[in-house]
């Protein structure tokens, strides 16, 4: 059978190595290209000797790109960067999967007002289609560029539509605190995430101002209908992988009398909202509903988002906690999600990985 040949740019960072290493075991995947500016001509083993004897493949610069047959690029780049590289790209054959934010946001003006760019190729924008395939599979199929969704969105949307969808949950007030491992800031560490200032410490950032609130904001609204303003914090754990977030609703008066309708009969509210979310998620193997609160451990090194709900009839406050690898889930096994979905693979085919745990 035909492989898919692939190409990944900016291969030895974070997510463009666990792309890589994904990519590398996938049964219907040619690992045909795989670039670097800072290191071409390098062997990508040397630089990460977890894959010597596995991936002995010389690194080239991405200009090599134009000059190979391929069916699919990744680009694993940084925001502001990938936008030269899809405009550049315009016109060839392959598709393109970006991990980038930067055609992600649904107008160059919304994009703007949130990432400190101006945008470069905003003609861009209205062919490229939001890359989660639990929500727009069908939009994904035929893509020519698809905007892989950031870590932090992944895991909230994921939390979040399946409730908003139902319309049984207030419009304002959605809360959304989430708890993020160190690799989601890529390879190079900052002042901010290196070793001893993250180690043994724990502190939110991007307080009011985060780019992914208004990712997450029309991401839902686009399931749902229009918000009220939603409040999204993220916070620094010491930890090398993962996201967890926690997302606190309030019902709407529809929402509220389902719930209370249902107090001390055989379906909890806990029951009732579950349901809600296996309706939903009906099909979709990467999501799984938990029993009880995730953990990061329950997702590592996978494709999973786990999802607890649950009501807390003492507060009135519906609470959905998910869990996922920022690396994975939050972005190079959702890209590769992605690609099977636009070549008409199985969903998880080169995804079937057991969480590494402890
Ligand atoms: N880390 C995460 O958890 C997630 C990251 N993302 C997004 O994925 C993208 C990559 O992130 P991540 O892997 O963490 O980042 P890293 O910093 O780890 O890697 C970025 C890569 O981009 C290359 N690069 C940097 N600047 C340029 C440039 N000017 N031209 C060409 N190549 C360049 C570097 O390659 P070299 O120096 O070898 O050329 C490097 O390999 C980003 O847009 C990020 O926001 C999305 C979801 C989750
Ligand atoms: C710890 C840390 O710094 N995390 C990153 C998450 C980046 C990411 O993965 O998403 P994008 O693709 O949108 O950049 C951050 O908060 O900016």
């Amino acid at each position: 059978m035909q492989k898919i040949k692939t190409a990944v740019v900016g291969a030895t960072g974070y997510t463009g190595s666990e792309i890589v290493r994904i990519l590398s075991q996938h049964p219907r995947v040619e690992l045909s290209l795989i670039t670097s500016e800072s290191r071409a001509g390098e062997m990508f083993s040397d630089i990460h000797p977890f894959f010597a004897g596995i991936v002995d493949q010389k690194l080239e610069k991405a200009e090599k790109v134009a000059q190979t047959d391929l069916d699919v690029v990744f680009l694993a780049l940084p925001h502001g960067v990938s936008m030269d590289y899809v405009k550049q790209f315009a016109g060839q054959d392959f598709r393109i999967v970006d991990f980038s934010g930067d055609f992600r946001l649904p107008t160059p003006e919304i994009y703007e007002q949130w990432y400190p760019k101006q945008h470069s190729y905003p003609e861009g924008f209205p062919n490229a289609v939001y890359g989660l395939p639990e929500l727009y599979a069908d939009r994904i199929r035929n893509a020519g560029l698809v905007a892989n969704p950031g870590c932090f969105p992944t895991g909230a949307i994921l939390a979040l539509a399946p409730l908003v969808q139902k319309g049984i949950i207030k419009k304002d007030g959605i809360i959304i605190d989430s708890k993020t491992g160190v690799t989601g800031a890529g390879i190079k560490a900052s002042a901010t995430n290196m070793f001893s200032n993250v180690n043994d410490n724990f502190k939110a950032y991007g307080v009011k101002k985060h780019r992914h609130t208004i990712e997450i904001q029309s991401v839902l609204e686009d399931v749902g209908g229009a918000l009220g303003p939603v409040q999204f914090t993220p916070h620094l754990l010491p930890v090398d992988r993962g996201i967890l977030s926690t997302v606190y609703l309030r019902p709407d008066s529809t929402g509220r009398k389902l719930l209370d309708d249902n107090k001390g009969k055989d379906e909890t509210g806990k029951q009732l909202l579950e349901s809600i979310f296996k309706e939903f998620y009906k099909g979709k193997t990467f999501v799984r509903m938990c029993g009880q609160p995730p953990a990061l451990k329950d997702v590592r090194a996978t494709n999973y988002c786990n999802i607890y709900v649950d009501y807390d009839d003492r507060t009135g406050n519906i609470m959905v906690i998910s869990a996922i690898d920022n690396l994975v889930k939050g972005a190079a096994g959702l890209a590769v999600q992605n690609m099977n979905v636009m070549f008409e693979l199985d969903e998880t085919s080169g995804l079937t990985h057991i969480p590494v745990n402890p």
